[in-house]
């Protein structure tokens, strides 16, 4: 049969060091191995990403989105590894030239968790004046939009040293993506915010692997599509075509959510002043049977509709 199935070969698998990245890297190279009856193995590199280095400076600050990537794309780029295990949701809207999305496994939680040491339940039950600590700048604007009262402290880290600054008392609450929390078996520390109530950013929860597939044999690529869950690819599609239509960043307060309901595809978009006083939201729909160009134009039209009723409004996408 195929040389992936006749011979054994090892993938080098380039991912984040932290434990959640970890994870999300060790799953894939066990479904790699059990999709090829064990002809392949999956060999772990794991790379301390700028990213990773940011302790309180905001990702705004220090150079955008592909700070927890570009070490990864390197060694993609020059063979040190095979493929790329990301977030989606740190991958910026262009990829290193030369390499493509292969696969979006099956997308976990996209929810973002609230996290309180007293037991409530999302930021809405806060005491006037309570404090909130993350790093992100959607969730502070989406927090301060709900309630304009409560004080944002920068919070950095990854998720063990988000929870252990909790502990210490530097905020009242915190946020975590549901699906790391799921990821590490930790989920019950938080309570779910409902989508529309904090629309998540684009990719939240979906797992994206990332080469050269120039550099690939067929049959790696094809047990690497094998990883791909349909859904979510088209899920995938259409927060991408949001967020490169908004030319969004770790600068722009935005989230950008595709699911499905009721039998249809739904889209919710939006784009808040940094301070929570303004937000420009759009919801569109597509059929269930939507492919990935009309998932593609879901998206997009969504981040349209936002420009044109916010007319010169947006905040600035400074990419300097
Ligand atoms: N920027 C860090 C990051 N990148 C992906 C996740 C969560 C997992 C996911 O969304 O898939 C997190 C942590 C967080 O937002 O709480």
């Amino acid at each position: 049969m195929t040389a992936v199935s006749s011979s054994k070969l090892t993938l080098k698998i380039g991912t984040r060091g932290s434990p959640l990245a970890l994870a999300q890297a060790n799953a894939v190279a066990a479904d790699l191995e059990r999709l090829s009856n064990g002809a392949v193995t999956g060999e772990i590199v794991s790379f301390t990403t700028g990213g990773d280095k940011l302790t309180t400076e905001r990702l705004i600050n220090a150079g955008g989105k592909g700070l927890f990537t570009r070490e990864i794309d390197a060694a993609v780029d020059d063979g040190r590894c095979d493929i790329g295990v990301h977030s989606l949701k740190d991958v910026p809207g262009a990829l290193p030239r030369g390499q493509a999305l292969l696969a979006f496994p099956e997308r976990e939680d996209p929810r973002d968790g609230f996290i309180n040491r007293d037991g409530l339940k999302g930021p809405k039950d806060l005491p006037k004046g309570a404090t909130v600590g993350t790093a992100s700048l959607r969730r502070e604007s989406q927090t301060l939009a709900m309630r304009p009262d409560l004080k944002i402290v920068t919070f950095r880290g990854n998720v063990q040293t988000r929870l252990k600054k909790l502990d210490d008392g530097l905020a009242d609450a915190t946020y975590l993506a549901m699906a790391g929390l799921n990821r590490l078996g930790m989920a019950h520390v938080a309570t779910p915010v409902p989508i529309t109530e904090m629309v998540p950013a684009a990719g939240q929860g979906i797992v994206a692997i990332a080469a050269r597939p120039d550099d690939l044999d067929q049959d790696v690529l094809d047990l690497i599509h094998q990883l791909n869950h349909p859904a979510t690819r088209l899920a995938a599609m259409a927060e991408r075509a949001f967020l490169v239509e908004l030319d969004g960043s770790c600068r722009t307060a935005m989230g950008g959510h595709a699911w499905q309901e009721d039998g249809v595809w739904k889209f919710a978009g939006e784009v808040l002043k940094p301070d929570g006083s303004h937000r420009w939201a759009f919801q569109g729909v597509a059929q269930a049977d939507a492919s990935e160009s009309e998932m593609a134009a879901l998206g997009r039209g969504a981040g349209q509709q936002i420009r044109a009723s916010a007319g010169g409004n947006l905040p600035a996408f400074d990419d300097g």
